[in-house]
């Protein structure tokens, strides 16, 4: 009997929210509607899947609005405020692919992980807050913002300016034995946000800390964990590039890991966007033989896994295996 593939996917921003400004609750459950569309169909041509999906907007937002009420509630940790993104995230897709998947006739569980992931707390991150999360400002919002507020404020991508904050490694993965158990019978939503980053309390427990963990590579870890077949990034743009946007722009169908480490220190890819996608693709390529990694769009999601368009990231391209 022929393998089961196992891919964990994850969901870029555009899968949850449309571009440009914060969406409401109601905005987001349609986007994540069409978005869950794809996934049931990823299911229904007989994956076995996990999903991850990203919170820098909502973990944001969150933050945001805790602050903003303090006269009248005391304001949430950072580490409650990711678990807050991650139960409502979770809840969109949760009812958004179950009604998908009935559509189509499969009326598989689907469930959500609250998932906490430990990271090292002499992670240099801490000392060098790089990840971009909540609304976009232009840059004279955001230097107000930095001298009343204390953030640090940074340019993500060319797109605006944004509050970045520390974004340490993901090392273990706290839940995922539940998901071994799970994985045969259910669709699972897992790591959300990255998963809630904690640290080891010394006394065989964990602590939340303030960061948020890049979604691609706790999606990497969790591929790694479960022993996947497939990590499947999705973002907005149909492949990976080199010289992106630039009038000499190449897309990329396949890349081996030497070659993606050398395009990276060529600094083809943009930190906090491709970068770390990129980075998590070559980590998985190159954990074991046969894995491999696809980063596209969500709408050639089915197309790239099929090997027809997206860019798959492998260890050794096959005519050197
Ligand atoms: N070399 C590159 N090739 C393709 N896209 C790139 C490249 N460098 C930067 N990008 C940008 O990175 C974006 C993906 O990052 P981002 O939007 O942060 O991810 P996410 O989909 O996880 O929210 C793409 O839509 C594209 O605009
Ligand atoms: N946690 C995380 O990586 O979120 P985004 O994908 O929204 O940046």
């Amino acid at each position: 009997m022929n393998k089961i593939p196992k891919v964990v996917i994850a969901l870029g921003g555009n899968a949850l929210q449309e571009k440009g400004r914060p969406a409401t609750s109601e905005e987001q459950l349609k986007v994540v509607a069409q978005t869950c569309e794809v996934l049931a169909d990823i299911s229904s041509h007989g994956y076995e899947m996990a999903i991850v999906h990203g919170n820098g907007p909502q973990v944001g937002r969150i933050l945001l609005a805790s602050e903003a009420a303090k006269d009248v509630t005391p304001p949430m940790p950072f580490d409650v405020c990711g678990a807050m993104s991650q139960g409502y995230i979770g809840y969109h897709i949760q009812q958004s692919l179950k009604k998908a998947l009935r559509m189509r006739d499969r009326d598989l569980p689907v469930t959500t992980i609250l998932t906490q992931v430990a990271v090292d707390k002499d992670d240099e991150a801490f000392q060098n807050p790089r990840k971009p999360i909540g609304p976009f400002y232009t840059e004279e919002e955001a230097k107000a913002i930095a001298e009343e507020k204390g953030y640090t404020m940074k340019e993500d991508a060319g797109r605006g300016w944004r509050r970045v904050v520390p974004s340490p490694m993901p090392q273990k993965i706290v839940e995922v034995d539940t998901l071994g158990r799970l994985w045969n019978s259910t669709i699972v939503i897992m790591c959300g946000g990255g998963g809630i980053p904690v640290v080891e309390d010394g006394q065989g427990g964990y602590e939340g800390v303030a960061a948020v963990i890049d979604k691609d590579l706790a999606a990497e870890k969790l591929a790694e964990s479960i022993d996947a077949d497939v990590l499947l990034i999705l973002t907005e743009v149909e492949q990976v590039a080199i010289n992106f946007n630039k009038p000499d722009q190449k897309n990329l169908d396949q890349l081996t890991c030497d070659e993606a480490r050398k395009y990276m220190e060529e600094g083809h890819f943009a930190p906090g966007s491709m970068l770390p996608k990129v980075k998590a693709a070559v980590m998985f390529a190159d954990s074991k033989p046969g894995r491999k990694a696809v980063i596209t769009s969500l709408a050639q999601a089915e197309n790239a896994l099929h090997g027809k368009t997206g860019t798959t990231i492998v260890a050794k391209k096959l005519s050197e295996v």
